[in-house]
């Protein structure tokens, strides 16, 4: 996986945020075997204003024919490829809990390029056990497993009070990207990039909004 900063990419993070829903837009166009499609359906299916999208979709370089739209297939690639889903990304996850477990379970990461390799968990009753595919290891073997595999991505989901030490390790193992589950701020060196997710902040909204 390319690691760059986000200084260093011509797209803001909400854009980028935003690409994933345009694509899945775009895939149901492409199995219903359209050939083209306007900014403005786009926008509408996902109730944003046209110009939003627009503006979102010239990121990836792509142009569209005013009046027409834009070549569905070459949208789809151009999507694809500016997020990087058209590669592979090796990734493993730490902590095979309730949450673990349930992310190896999801089929839409693969699609989009991620391949879920190995996980590992302190827990001896782990060691040894498949979920769907992916086998679990125990923690020492993870070093090796980020070198040998050249791993692109940890995915955290240890509960909170172990995920640092997990976290240190990752990163003498030589890891350059962690998607952390954990609710702790991860201290990490700087060329080390952390996206931290919380379903919490959806919830919130919901409770609020509701
Ligand atoms: N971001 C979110 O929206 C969100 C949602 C749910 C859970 N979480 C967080 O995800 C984490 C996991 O939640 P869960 O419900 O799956 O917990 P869980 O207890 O079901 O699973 C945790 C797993 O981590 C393993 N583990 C513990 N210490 C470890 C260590 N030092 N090294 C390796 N493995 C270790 C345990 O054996 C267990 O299998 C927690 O930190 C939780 O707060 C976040």
């Amino acid at each position: 996986m390319k690691n760059k900063r986000f200084s260093q990419i011509d797209a803001s993070i909400p854009t980028i945020r935003r690409l994933p829903s345009y694509l899945n837009v775009i895939r149901r166009a492409l199995e219903k075997d359209l050939k083209v499609i306007s900014g403005t359906v786009i926008a509408s299916e996902l109730e944003l204003e046209p110009i939003q999208v627009r503006k979102d979709l010239a990121v990836t370089g792509i142009v569209g024919k005013p009046r027409v739209g834009y070549d569905v297939k070459e949208l789809k690639n151009a999507i694809e490829s500016f997020l990087n889903w058209d590669k592979k990304h090796k990734a493993i996850v730490i902590g095979t809990g309730n949450l673990g477990t349930a992310l190896i379970g999801y089929h839409g990461f693969k699609q989009n390029g991620m391949d879920i390799i190995a996980s590992f968990d302190s827990s001896e009753d782990k060691i040894g056990k498949f979920i769907i595919n992916v086998e679990t290891y125990p923690m020492d073997k993870l070093p090796s497993m980020v070198k040998d595999e050249s791993v692109d991505i940890a995915i955290l989901t240890v509960p909170s009070e172990n995920a640092q030490e997990v976290t240190d390790t990752l990163v003498n193992a030589g890891i350059s990207a962690i998607w952390n589950f954990t609710n702790l701020k991860l201290k990490v060196p700087k060329d080390v990039l952390v996206l931290r997710e919380d379903l919490s902040s959806s919830y919130a909204v919901l409770s609020v909004c509701k």
